[in-house]
């Protein structure tokens, strides 16, 4: 098939059915001698440019004595750009190389043995596939991978692939150690006690990822992963010799090369919002490559299917909750979420370090004409042409894309005609079929992390009602609500 990005005249839904029902894989095209990417692997341009000067992520030595140096760079990295990288982590490199040597085993099988394990039911004590999302993604990536949960409950031994099921036990196992020590580390980089993130179960469920990226015959038209944040608590990642990992900081695309012995961390989008957005779950991609087959093995932290770790499901509040943010007169431009999923300062730290007020508001800076937008700029110095030019233009074209308007910014609640109480956000809470006893953090960055956590704690019912300090011994004078003085305070 002739690789023509735009080429949308085609059944795309037959064709990634074909390419799933092979149960090869990207490694089943290679092997079959590809030279010309199939339609359903070509991705559109990537807007965003790729970093022109190297930008290192930080390695933090946890082999290092001095703790409260170790957490400071563990709290820097972990609030600016999400990832950095740890060396003399406990886990021996016979254990790393062999895992990335265990996972190449497996995905090196004769395919008629790798077909027995394809599957995209995730109750399998191992599902092997090309493409976890094949059918919603807009385009393929040259990626397969097989993955497990290993923690809390692993799989009984011999339900895991012979060829490296040994490994990806022992590996596991080390990457729980490591866990702690992070989870740890993190805690006092939050200012809580060590044992803080523990104690919430933070380290209790781990999934292993075993990604492979066969040699590709046109990587610059497609993707080995797209981009994307972590979903879960904390990742690690390991990666061999050849590379290809990116992470997007500042709005460009910066390489995270291979660094023999360490391992890459970063932060996910639930330890971001239980962070109070204060550690930054931050995105990344990995570039397809003539080179390869390239093997990396993530390990991720995170509520998976667990059931020790269930309270921390999540749901989305999108539909409950709209906001228009009138002229942006009370909303911060710099350093509020309004405009993406992170505030300008994280974007742009440069361009907010030029500005003359950092706490300057939306309406300081644009404002809605019957023209379209005006911008007004005050930087301390004037801006250099090249890269800082084209970062305003970057700001300027997503300022087009939000709704400013006139008046005041307002939240609105989509139910109950608009009348929002916690009881109707419950219900509606309830109605997303939470598991019994569960409750789930909302993932929707754009509503403020108060709603998302108030709404977690009303489902848990953990908020402090009259009713819940009644029923934990407090001493009040009456259970009524003090608003309507008629009910008792509840959130039912
Ligand atoms: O293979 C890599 O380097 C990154 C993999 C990744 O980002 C993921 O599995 O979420
Ligand atoms: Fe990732």
């Amino acid at each position: 098939m002739a690789a023509t990005g735009d080429d949308t005249c085609y059944d795309r839904q037959a064709e990634l059915k074909a390419f799933d029902e092979t149960k090869a894989g990207v490694k089943g095209l290679v092997d079959a001698g590809i030279r010309e990417l199939p339609r359903i692997f070509i991705h559109q341009p990537e807007p965003l440019p790729i970093s022109s000067t190297p930008f290192p992520i930080p390695i933090v030595d946890l082999g290092s004595t001095d703790r409260a140096s170790t957490v400071e760079k563990i709290r820097e990295a972990s609030e600016t750009l999400g990832f950095f990288q740890v060396v003399n982590h406990g886990i021996p490199v016979s254990v790393m190389d062999g895992v990335v040597e265990g996972v190449r085993r497996f995905h090196d099988q004769d395919v008629e043995v790798r077909k027995r394990f394809y599957t995209r039911d995730p109750s399998k004590p191992l599902v092997y596939h090309s493409n976890y999302d094949l059918y919603s993604s807009p385009a393929a990536s040259w990626r397969d991978s097989f993955y497990s949960f290993m923690a809390p409950t692993p799989p009984p031994p011999e339900e895991l692939p012979e060829v490296c099921r040994d490994i990806q036990i022992e590996y596991s196992n080390e990457v729980m150690k490591l866990g702690r020590v992070l989870f740890g580390l993190l805690s006092e980089a939050l200012k809580l006690n060590t044992n803080h993130l523990e104690d919430m179960d933070l380290d209790k469920g781990l999934a292993f990822f075993g990604h492979c990226y066969p040699a590709c015959p046109q990587p610059e038209l497609t993707m080995g992963g797209p981009k994307h944040t972590d979903y879960g608590f904390l990742t690690v990642l390991l990666q061999d010799e050849i590379g290809g990992l990116q992470i997007n900081y500042n709005d460009e695309w910066v390489d995270v090369p291979p660094t023999p012995g360490a391992l890459v961390i970063n932060i996910g989008d639930l330890l971001q919002i239980i962070s109070n957005d204060k550690l930054k779950s931050v995105e990344h991609r990995v570039l397809a490559n003539k080179k390869g087959p390239r093997v990396s093995v993530a390990c991720f932290f995170s509520t998976s299917i667990a059931p020790l770790t269930r309270r921390f499901l999540v749901i989305p509040l999108d539909g409950l909750f709209s906001r228009s943010l009138g002229s942006g007169n009370g909303i911060r431009f710099w350093k509020e979420v309004w405009c993406d999923s992170k505030p300008m300062l994280d974007c742009f730290p440069c361009l907010a370090a030029l500005d003359e007020n950092q706490d300057c508001t939306i309406a300081d800076r644009v404002k809605q004409t019957e023209n379209g937008l005006i911008f007004t700029w005050k930087w301390r110095r004037t801006p250099r042409d090249g890269r800082e030019i084209q970062m305003i233009r970057r700001i300027e074209e997503r300022c087009e894309r939000v709704p400013i308007g006139q008046g005041e910014e307002k939240w609105h609640w989509e139910l109950d005609n608009g009348v929002f109480s916690v009881a109707s956000l419950r219900l509606a809470m309830d109605d997303m079929s939470l598991p019994r006893g569960g409750s789930r953090i909302s993932e929707n960055k754009s509503v403020p992390i108060k709603v998302r956590i108030t709404s977690w704690r009303a489902a848990l019912d953990s908020l402090p009602t009259k009713i819940n300090l009644i029923r934990r011994g407090v001493a009040l004078g009456d259970d009524l609500c003090p608003l309507c003085k008629h009910q008792p305070e509840s959130v039912c």
